[in-house]
């Protein structure tokens, strides 16, 4: 899909499929609050069917990673193999991918299904998973330029202001404005569409910005900004999971980026308020993904 499409994409409804089938290709989380277990859940918040390939088993909870196993990057394969060779794929979400050969094995994946697909492709957003909110490295420093060698088949990008510090070799962006700089750099690089999220700004008010890419004229398309006001919360854990996956069932029930980026902000902004009313763990916390649906 060319990254400058404003429109609308075919719904999956388009051939007959009212609800679309989502993949999250991620990580774990068994306190549930990041990860696969934060995407399933944002799927089903989103109205889209939930499907899962697990890149990574994560021992962690709120407050931290401890331990991290990697199953064989063939077995990686045949989870992928056994869901697109039985599966109309609508839209993937790429989150944590950990190594090198990880990224290649999906990247090999990927590239065999989508060979002959052109406008048909599914939806593909990557959230660049480098470093959980507890500070525990997620992908190995080793892996990050095969994880920029991937960023250029995806639809949308969306990056944190550490993980878009590091895609663009800076410092993290202490400013809005720094960290659009740094997003126009990664678009370009990348030809991406990159949501720079804020969530790690100090602002009152919390803005994501879609950043495109130039296109061959050299021509920016304007920025799109999205604000929220900020949620004095420590239940924050699994966000940018959440945010991501959502993003992609939007896009696959045929949303524009624009209308997907908004409705899930304020759809971000009621999960973060309402999850007071969870009791998970002692540190950061998960948000509440089905505040709008739990009415009684
Ligand atoms: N305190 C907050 N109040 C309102 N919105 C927030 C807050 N923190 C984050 N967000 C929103 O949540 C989304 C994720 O933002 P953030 O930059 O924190 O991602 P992240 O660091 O990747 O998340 P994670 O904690 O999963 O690593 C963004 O859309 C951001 O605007
Ligand atoms: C598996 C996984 N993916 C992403 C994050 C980032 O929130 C996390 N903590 N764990």
């Amino acid at each position: 899909m060319p990254v400058s499409d404003f429109s609308t994409r075919p719904a999956a409804s388009a051939d007959g499929r009212t609800i679309p089938n989502l993949l999250s290709i991620a990580g774990t989380d068994p306190t549930g609050g990041a990860g696969i277990q934060a995407d399933l859940k944002s799927f089903a918040a989103h109205r889209a069917y939930g499907m899962c390939v697990v890149t990574a088993l994560v021992a962690q909870n709120t407050e931290g990673v401890r331990d991290i196993h990697l199953p064989p990057v063939e077995f990686l394969r045949a989870q992928l193999d056994a869901v697109s060779d039985d599966v109309a794929i609508d839209g993937v979400k790429v989150g944590m991918l950990g190594t090198a050969e990880i990224i290649s094995t999906v990247a090999a994946w990927w590239d065999e299904l989508t060979q002959d697909s052109g406008a048909g492709a599914p939806v593909l957003v990557v959230d660049p998973v480098m470093v959980a909110t507890s500070g525990d490295r997620l992908l190995h420093a080793e892996a990050e330029s095969a994880l920029n060698g991937f960023l250029h088949r995806a639809d949308l990008i969306t990056p944190n202001v550490p993980e878009l510090a590091l895609l663009a070799g800076a410092e993290p962006a202490a400013t809005t404005e720094e960290l659009l700089a740094q997003a126009e750099q990664v678009a370009d690089t990348h030809h991406v569409l990159v949501l720079a999220k804020g969530g790690h700004l100090e602002d009152a008010t919390v803005t994501d910005t879609l950043v495109h890419p130039t296109d061959d004229a050299g021509h920016r398309p304007s920025y799109q900004q999205f604000e929220s006001p900020r949620v004095e919360t420590s239940s924050t854990h699994g966000t940018g999971c959440s945010v991501s996956a959502a993003l992609a069932a939007l896009r696959a029930r045929g949303l524009s980026w624009p209308e997907s980026v908004a409705q899930v902000k304020d759809w971000m902004t009621s999960s973060l308020q309402a999850a007071e009313a969870l009791d998970v763990g002692r540190g950061h916390g998960p948000i509440q993904h089905f505040a709008d649906l739990w009415t009684s």
